[in-house]
């Protein structure tokens, strides 16, 4: 799946155009194209966040969703964040130079960063105030999540989602960490990592140009810290294995395509030449 939506011939035309040409580009451009990247596959959009008063759960609705049998809420979760994992895989597509990497190591990156990447934006649609997130069009806390039957998990998400939204950033400084949390040279498994770290080079010395400029340096002693990222992608990897054991063929039968192959690979998946 992931392959597909990589096609370089939907979209990322503007990357292919100017990507050659990343390396004559001062900083300040980079910020920008990975900007307008960031605005453009981030939903709601920053207008919409802002703008809109948000309603939150009745207590019945909040009860209806407590009562929905566990199978149908991780269906739920899995196609939300199957959606937000698209858009992050647009994200990409869009950022100069990404294109121009293997196929092959494109994949690994986001295989490695897209989940980061979206619990990252997530901070994005969180009211730290009510310590609710946007969930299928209202304010949700965590005990909406309960039947999910991961209550770590949920509390895990949420004071990620808490934490960042505590350090209040803008879209230009959520669009570059998020473009270095996929452009990362340390990820497994890559095949050509001298050009990977290039390119995060590049974003990141944009991102440090554009936090000397706007006096936010402290940022960087405050974002989560890889090791907590990492970590929140184990607990949901164990929590779908739980799932699964609970639930056999829910997760072949009717979770995404795209979040089985990111969270649920089979080894009876794997084509055969390479098993
Ligand atoms: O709004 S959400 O559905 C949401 C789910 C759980 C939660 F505690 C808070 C929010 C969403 C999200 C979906 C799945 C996530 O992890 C994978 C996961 C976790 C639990 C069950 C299944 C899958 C994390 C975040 C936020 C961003 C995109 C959608």
């Amino acid at each position: 799946v992931l392959h597909g939506a990589l096609s370089p011939v939907g979209g990322g035309t503007c990357s292919v155009l100017l990507s050659h040409c990343v390396t004559r580009v001062p900083s300040e451009l980079l910020t920008q194209s990975v900007l307008l990247s960031h605005r453009a596959t981030c939903h709601p959009r920053a207008e919409e966040l802002q703008g809109h008063r948000w309603a939150t759960f009745t207590r019945e609705e909040i009860c209806a969703y407590q009562s929905q049998p566990m199978a149908e809420m991780w269906q739920r979760c899995a196609r939300r964040v199957t959606e937000a994992i698209e858009r992050v895989v647009e994200f990409a597509k869009r950022l100069r130079g990404f294109l121009e990497l293997s196929q092959h190591d494109q994949i690994v990156l986001l295989k490695a960063g897209a989940m980061e990447v979206v619990l990252v934006r997530m901070c994005r649609a969180f009211d730290a105030a009510t310590r609710t997130v946007l969930f299928e069009g209202k304010l949700a806390g965590p005990e909406l999540f309960r039947s999910l039957g991961c209550p770590e998990l949920v509390a895990s998400i949420f004071d990620l989602a808490q934490g960042l939204s505590a350090l209040r950033c803008s879209e230009s400084e959520l669009g570059l960490l998020s473009a270095l949390l996929l452009v990362n040279a340390g990820r497994p498994w890559l095949q050509d990592r001298p050009r990977v770290a290039r390119l995060q080079g590049h974003l990141d010395v944009a991102f440090r140009l554009l936090l000397r400029r706007t006096r936010r340096e402290g940022l960087l002693a405050r974002l989560p810290s890889p090791g907590q990222l990492r970590a929140l992608c184990s607990q949901h990897l164990e929590q779908v294995q739980a799932f699964r054991r609970l639930h056999p063929g829910v997760v072949s039968a009717s979770f995404p395509p795209l979040y089985r192959e990111l969270f649920a690979a089979d080894p009876a998946d794997v084509p055969a030449g390479t098993r």
